[in-house]
């Protein structure tokens, strides 16, 4: 079980289903007082204050009203709860001693001066537009139509509702660039996979966060981003680096090793075959020395802890509720490449919640 049971009585069990109920009901105060702290700069102020702050320093620095003070203290009692803060004490010139909050590594996730400031996926994840739809799902669940549960609660599909504001594709690539500049750290674990290729194309590459970061490490590597037009239409590259819009679900421009991060799982396993499909053969040039190289999540209960698996179960209903995606167990990856027809494949844990797949002819 979850949650440990009570002495064995009746009124203990049920007091810890209570807990265990009320605790999944409330889980979203939480989030929002995450997302307030993001909004608020918090992360900021005291990265830049360079020492322990306390709450009357971070009062003032954020121009809170005095009405303001108790409620920012209850904030930052949950959040240092929850492992955003750490608390300190400070030897005042009196002899007395005053709490004083420092970041801690999650916290220190939302500086937004640091390039691994993962603050758009807050934004992104938290906004009224990925949230509202939720309150459409008994709806969802009981009419018989494939759609999507954003496009039940909104009437279009995500991915058209971004092409219609410009402010939300904007704020959505921002999620996915934040996300990418992790892969830097994760790119010294992969190294390999990228050696000894001639050229390169990504295919949903986004505004090439990625691309560019392989550019970088292998200058000499031909590198493609391939997105839609709308997305690709204002980025420049290099010598080596270029930008080409158009459809994966049509054709993918031809490479020695197709690249897919974070992008299979925004799609059901037809249409992901028919992108797998697509990258065989823009990789077919180099007969067997061509590769796919997906970057994505694999489930993987037996071997990951709770919170690691609750986090990919998690995104995996994201996926659902937006996209008709799917995060994909180890066995339903192995599936759908040997279906795209691809001959053998390899699973290596990176970037701490994801996985390098690679898919060989
Ligand atoms: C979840 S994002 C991943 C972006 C990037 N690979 C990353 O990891 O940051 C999925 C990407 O697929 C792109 N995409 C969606 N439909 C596409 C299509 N039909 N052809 C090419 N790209 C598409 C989206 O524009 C978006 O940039």
């Amino acid at each position: 079980m979850p949650f440990i049971t009570g002495n064995g009585s009746e009124e203990g069990e049920l007091y810890h289903a209570q807990i265990h109920l009320y605790k999944h009901v409330y889980n979203f105060v939480s989030s929002m007082a995450l997302k307030s702290m993001m909004e608020l700069g918090i992360a900021d102020i005291i990265h830049n204050h360079g020492k322990p702050i306390t709450l009357s320093e971070l009062a003032s620095a954020l121009k809170l009203h005095p009405s303001k003070i108790g409620v920012l203290h209850r904030f930052l009692r949950l959040l240092t709860h929850n492992g955003f803060f750490a608390k300190t004490k400070l030897q005042l010139q009196n002899g007395k001693e005053e709490i004083a909050y420092v970041l801690t590594p999650p916290s220190k996730l939302l500086i937004k001066s640091k390039p691994t400031c993962l603050a758009p996926i807050v934004k992104g994840a938290l906004h009224s537009s990925s949230l509202d739809m939720w309150h459409s799902s008994k709806t969802w669940f009981t009419e018989d139509k494939g759609h999507t549960l954003y496009e039940t609660a909104t009437g279009v599909s995500f991915w058209d509702y971004l092409n219609g504001e410009p402010d939300s594709l904007v704020m959505f690539q921002e999620a996915m660039a934040a996300d990418s500049h992790m892969f830097k750290l994760a790119l010294k674990e992969c190294k390999h996979v990228f050696e000894n290729l001639g050229s390169l194309v990504d295919v949903g590459g986004g505004t090439g966060v990625v691309t560019k970061l392989i550019n970088e490490a292998f200058p000499h590597l031909k590198c493609t981003v391939f997105d839609l037009p709308n997305v690709v239409a204002n980025c420049s590259g290099n010598k080596n680096l270029s930008f080409v819009g158009g459809d994966m679900f049509n054709s993918i421009p031809s490479a020695d090793a197709v690249l897919l991060k974070w992008v299979l799982h925004d799609w059901d396993d037809e249409l992901s075959l028919k992108i797998l499909k697509n990258c065989k053969e823009a990789i077919s040039g180099k007969g067997k020395e061509g590769k796919v190289i997906i970057i994505d999540i694999a489930i993987d209960e037996e071997s990951d802890d709770r919170e690691l698996t609750e986090l990919k179960l998690d995104y995996d209903l994201v996926m659902l509720t937006m996209f008709n995606g799917k995060e994909r167990e180890k066995k339903e990856w192995e599936k759908l490449i040997y279906e795209a027809g691809f001959s053998s494949y390899k699973i290596t844990p990176i970037c701490g919640f994801k996985s390098l797949i690679e898919v060989y002819p």
